[in-house]
This record gives structure tokens, C-alpha cells and sequence, in this order.
């Protein structure tokens, strides 16, 4: 499947070195899965995380899930490695970690080769190169990582992410010039099912395509918040009929439920189907 015609409602980050949670995702309802040799793996198991998740990959089970290895910085002892192991797991894209320059992804696809890379984007630096960053070629994706980001921006997290909004709103505007898929940061509390889906909901509203996730219990939040609503495919289909009838009648702009609909509000309507589509797609 085409990447921008998939679905990213949920991202699961899962550490490659934990052989159980590699089984348990092929049974999860999610979009995508981050398998993890960076944070999510301590220094002692580095090695041995590189190794059991070339088998778990070897071996499949993934289904339709997008499948996006994040290998540790190539500033670190294991990135090169990484690097290298990774362009011969068959997964479909490779995530570089603190991406701060497109020349760091340069790097990576020297190595890489034809393999898609997606960029965490998560440094000051990073947020301030982000358009020159989302136009590298072989650029695919971004996922925000909020975490390092609070981290470097020494903010404070609230619930309304406040401290976050212009380097979100970059990374947001340069991957939607380039035509890129964008992930939103993680929820820590993964016990917190409230303040997940309101964290989800702000991320849908400001356009981002799903978020990334740490733990099973936070998939089903995910992919309702970043999947069309009921109301929303009922009013895109009856925008599409009302248009094509006021078009029919040598009309360019058609009436429903009191607002007017052209054809940009039908563009949006089509791809407001189109994902639904693309989610039953997956969801079969
Ligand atoms: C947070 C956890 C350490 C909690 O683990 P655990 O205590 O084992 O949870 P549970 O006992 O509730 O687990 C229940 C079952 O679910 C499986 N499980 C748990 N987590 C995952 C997962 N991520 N993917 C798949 N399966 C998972 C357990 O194996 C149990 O299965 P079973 O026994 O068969 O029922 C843990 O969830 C965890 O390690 N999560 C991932 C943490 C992680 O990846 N962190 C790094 C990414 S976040 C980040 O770095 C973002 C970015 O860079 C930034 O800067 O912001
Ligand atoms: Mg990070």
C-alpha cells in the first residue's frame, strides 16, 4: 500500500528487545509499530535487541502493519550497526532518532541505500531545519518526539502543550508542504485513557495523521480519535451528492446543513472517504 494512502491512526512503539511484546503486536489493532533499538532499549542489550529483532522481522506475523525500525543515532557506538542491520530486515522504513539536518539522513542513506527513512523530530535544531529536513528525497515520515523535546526546551508538560506549539507547528507545516506523513509525540501516563484521548483529539485537530503510542492499552484511543467519526463520513457523503447535483445543475456551490460546500470542501470530503476506506481496508 502507498504510504500517504494508509492509515497511521496508531503507532506502537515496541522494544525490540522484548521478544513478548514483538509477538503480541502482530495480534494488535494497530496501523503501524516503531520497533525500538533506541530509548526503549538499555545499553547492556543493544546487541542482542539488533539480533532478536532481525528474527522477529525474519519471521513475520506483521499483517498489514507498517513496519519502521528506529536504530540509535549515528553519533553512538550502535548506530552504524544498526544502520546495517537494518537495511536487511525487510522492514518498509527506517526511523533515525534526534534529526537535526537533512546531512544527518544523507549519512544514514549511504548506508541505508533504498531504503525509506522517517525522521524523530525532537532538537531545537531540528524544529528550525524542519522544512529543509522534510524535502530529502528519500524522506517518507516524521514523528515528533515530545519527550526529548521537553528535554532540550527545558518546558514544563501541560495538558494543553502550550511550551510545544511552535516546534509542533513547524515540523506540521514542513511535512505538509512536502506532501509527508506526520506522527504525533507520545501520552506517558498510559494508564490515563482521559487524558490520552484529549491529547489525541488536540493532535487530530491540528492535523496530524495519528499518534505514537507506548503501550497496547492506548491503541483503541488512538485509532478512534484519528479515524473519520460517523457524523464526519455522513456530512463528507452528503456533501459529495450535493455537490455533484448543484455541478449538474450548472451550479459550482452547493448547500448543506445550512454552510456552504465548493470544491475545496469537496476535496476534503473525498479524503475524509478515502481514509475511512483505507481503515476498513485494514481493519478487514
Ligand atoms: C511501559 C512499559 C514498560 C510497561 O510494560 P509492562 O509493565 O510489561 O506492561 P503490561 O504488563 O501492562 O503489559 C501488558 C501486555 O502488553 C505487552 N506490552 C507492553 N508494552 C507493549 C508494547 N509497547 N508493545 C507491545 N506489547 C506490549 C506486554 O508484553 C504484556 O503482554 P502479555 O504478557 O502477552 O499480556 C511497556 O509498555 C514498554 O516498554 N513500552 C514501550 C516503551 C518505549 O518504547 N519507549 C520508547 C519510546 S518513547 C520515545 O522514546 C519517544 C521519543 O523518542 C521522545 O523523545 O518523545
Ligand atoms: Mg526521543
Amino acid at each position: 500500500m502507498d504510504t500517504r494512502s494508509r492509515p497511521f491512526r496508531s503507532v506502537l512503539y515496541i522494544p525490540g528487545s522484548k521478544s513478548r511484546a514483538l509477538e503480541k503486536a502482530k495480534v494488535l489493532p494497530v496501523d503501524a509499530v516503531i520497533f525500538d533499538l533506541e530509548d526503549a532499549v538499555s545499553v547492556s542489550e543493544k546487541e542482542a535487541a539488533r539480533e532478536t529483532l532481525a528474527q522477529a522481522l525474519a519471521a513475520g506475523g506483521y499483517g498489514a502493519r507498517m513496519r519502521i525500525v528506529r536504530i540509535n543515532g549515528l553519533d553512538t557506538q550502535w548506530g552504524s550497526d544498526d544502520a546495517k542491520a537494518a537495511a536487511q530486515m525487510g522492514c518498509d522504513a527506517i526511523l533515525l532518532p534526534k534529526v537535526s539536518d537533512p546531512a544527518d539522513l544523507d549519512a544514514l542513506a549511504a548506508i541505508t541505500g533504498d531504503v525509506p527513512l522517517w525522521a524523530m523530530m525532537e532538537t531545537p535544531r531540528g524544529m528550525l531545519n524542519a522544512a529543509a529536513i522534510a524535502a530529502h528525497p528519500k524522506l517518507q515520515g516524521m514523528v515528533m518526539g515530545t519527550n526529548d523535546l521537553a528535554k532540550e526546551l527545558q518546558t514544563r508538560f501541560r495538558p494543553d502543550r502550550l511550551p510545544m506549539m511552535a516546534g509542533l507547528g513547524l515540523c506540521l507545516l514542513a511535512a505538509k508542504a512536502e506532501g509527508l506523513v506526520i506522527v504525533d509525540g507520545v501520552y506517558n501516563a498510559f494508564k490515563d485513557a482521559e487524558g490520552l484521548a484529549a491529547e489525541c483529539s488536540q493532535g487530530r485537530d491540528m492535523g496530524f495523521d495519528g499518534k505514537t503510542l507506548i503501550h497496547p492499552a492506548q491503541v483503541d484511543v488512538a485509532n478512534t480519535a484519528f479515524a473519520p467519526s460517523a457524523e464526519e463520513i455522513d456530512l463528507a457523503s452528503r456533501q459529495i451528492v450535493a455537490f455533484d447535483e448543484a455541478e449538474a445543475a450548472g451550479q459550482g456551490v452547493a448547500v448543506v446543513d445550512g454552510k456552504i460546500v465548493e470544491n475545496l470542501h469537496v476535496a476534503t470530503a473525498r479524503e475524509i472517504i478515502a481514509k475511512a476506506d483505507a481503515i476498513a481496508a485494514v481493519s478487514a
